[in-house]
């Protein structure tokens, strides 16, 4: 689905990605790993062309992606939830929801369906929302646009466990339907029940790719890069 090879990006003179390099099979949970400011946010970014890529290619589906602007990248059906949730605070959450759809209530049940708690609250607006509801509202809209990849920033920092668990129950069973899912977050147990394989990037470099199986592994090197 998406191959990162040799990528170097930066702002204005910072380089913050060198010589990034991963993939993510179609179908796959992937992850991305790494300490903060290690630069999980900017790869995203780069691969959106919103941070400047100053050398190596991005391939989405095989199509070389260099330079191409973000909103054809969403039309190629890949969706983000940035770190923050971003919903509209004063559009309900039935406006926010329909506010990206790419076909009208097409998808919408299915959304409900993995999140009830959508349902029950489709009237009420942004910004009364729960840190919770404001995720899986994000998660929503993204599902929305009918993506064939999805991708999460930080989509469960700060909430709490029951609410955590809700989203990564949501997340399994998108798996199952076969969506590939590239993931960014901290929490380890339920990254290594879910993820297929992991990238741990040290400085803007992978520094540790492998399987659930070896990131489970409290020893493992790759905890090592993570100091966990
Ligand atoms: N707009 C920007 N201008 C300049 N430097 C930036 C900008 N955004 C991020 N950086 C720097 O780039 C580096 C990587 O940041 P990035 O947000 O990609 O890290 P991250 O791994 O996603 O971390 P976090 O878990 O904290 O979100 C950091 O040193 C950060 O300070």
């Amino acid at each position: 689905m998406l191959q990162f090879r040799d990528v170097c990006a930066s702002y204005e003179d910072s380089q913050i990605l060198f010589d990034l390099s991963f993939e993510v099979e179609e179908g796959s949970v992937t992850t991305l790993l790494g300490k903060n400011g290690m630069g999980k946010t900017t790869t995203i970014r780069t691969l959106f062309g919103l941070t400047d890529r100053i050398g190596g290619d991005i391939y989405l589906e095989g199509d070389r992606i260099n330079g191409v602007p973000t909103h054809e990248i969403a039309k190629r059906g890949v969706a983000l939830v940035p770190e923050g949730r971003q919903v509209f605070p004063t559009l309900t959450v039935m406006e926010n929801l329909l506010a990206t759809a790419r076909n009208g209530c097409d998808g919408l049940e299915e959304v409900f369906d993995l999140f009830p708690r959508l349902a029950e609250r489709k009237g009420s607006f942004g910004n009364l929302l729960s840190g919770g509801e404001q995720q899986m509202l994000a998660i929503g809209r993204a599902l929305l646009t009918q993506p064939r990849f999805l991708i999460l920033d930080e989509a469960t920092e700060g909430l709490a466990p029951a609410v955590r668990r809700e989203i990564w129950g949501a997340l399994k069973r998108l798996k199952d339907r076969n969506l590939t899912i590239l993931v960014i977050d901290k929490s380890l147990k339920p990254l290594c029940k879910l993820g297929d394989r992991h990238h741990v990037i040290r400085k803007g470099e992978i520094a540790w790719t492998g399987p659930s199986e070896v990131l489970a592994d409290a020893d493992s090197e790759a905890r090592r890069h993570l100091s966990l």
